[in-house]
């Protein structure tokens, strides 16, 4: 049988401009991500690895369609729908009302919204804070919300970008646990996360992206294990110039802090013996 995939890149790369020092001053080009080629089969569950600012969140976007790259092309087979952070929400309508606003968006039915609606008081548990603006609830709540409404439209493709890493620890298992579910019913998943043994345990493969690059895309433990590795490595040089920072302080504190107990004079003298 051949395969089917649920998304394709081809040379994808996304361009910001980053502002000059002075209003004049022409921006530059900045690569968030370059020349990414890869292709997500129907069906799987790919964790996305990669240190802060390699590029995840940029990928998430264009991966869900909410921006388009700016060269090279996305190609994605079926329905997308974007789980993270602060992101679809809008603050000022409350809960039932931002659930009315994406159906209507996306042109569904009253008795679709409807039914939408019962799963989220089900699924949020945010009693009745749905009656209330998003902006009076806290980014649990947010987090809550937005990940119901989303697992309600029941998207083919579920990016889920960080959105485990608020709320508290029991509403993270429960959604972990559904999206378990769904992973088991065949659904294709991209989830970007910081918890590494959460990505090993969740994912069938993974992709790693460093400085906007894609360095591995692959079997989840071969991806997981180098990407460990690269932050050890990587974290024990910083520990490194850290510590050798420390120690060029502390000799300084010393040799300042001996000056005031014995005075120059001191010093001279131990130079001229
Ligand atoms: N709107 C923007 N304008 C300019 N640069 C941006 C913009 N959004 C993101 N970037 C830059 O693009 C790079 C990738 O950012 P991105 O948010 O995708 O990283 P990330 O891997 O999700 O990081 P983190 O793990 O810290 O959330 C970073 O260098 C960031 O500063």
């Amino acid at each position: 049988m051949e395969t089917e995939y649920a998304i394709v890149a081809r040379h994808a790369s996304k361009i910001y401009e980053l502002r000059g020092k002075n209003k004049n001053e022409q921006g530059q080009k900045f690569y968030a991500l370059k020349d990414l080629n890869f292709a997500i089969e129907k069906g799987e569950v790919v964790g996305v690895l990669g240190t802060n600012g390699s590029g995840k969140s940029t990928i998430s976007i264009i991966l869900a369609g909410i921006c388009d790259p700016d060269e090279g092309e996305i190609t994605v087979n079926g329905t997308q729908a974007l789980i993270a952070i602060n992101t679809g929400l809008n603050q000022q309508l409350t809960g039932m009302e931002n659930i009315e606003l994406k159906g209507a968006l996306l042109g569904l039915s009253k008795r679709r919204i409807n039914e939408i609606k019962a799963g989220v008081i089900e699924f949020a548990e945010i009693g009745d804070f749905l009656y209330q603006p998003v902006k009076t609830y806290s980014s649990g709540m947010k987090s809550r919300l937005g990940f119901s409404i989303n697992l309600c439209l029941n998207p083919d493709i579920m990016i889920v970008d960080e959105a485990l890493s608020v709320g508290d620890k029991g509403f993270a298992a429960k959604c972990l646990n559904k999206m378990k579910e769904l992973r088991d019913e065949g659904k294709t998943i991209v989830f970007i996360s910081h918890n590494l043994s959460q990505v090993r345990d969740f994912c069938d493969s993974a992709m790693w992206i460093e400085g906007g690059m894609l360095r591995e895309y692959g079997d989840i433990d071969e991806v997981c294990n180098d990407y460990a590795e690269y932050v050890d490595y990587y974290n024990g040089l910083k520990k490194k110039e850290k510590d050798a920072e420390r120690d060029r302080k502390f000799a300084k504190r010393i040799i300042k802090n001996s000056k005031r107990t014995f005075g120059d004079k001191f010093f001279s003298a131990i130079r001229t013996r």
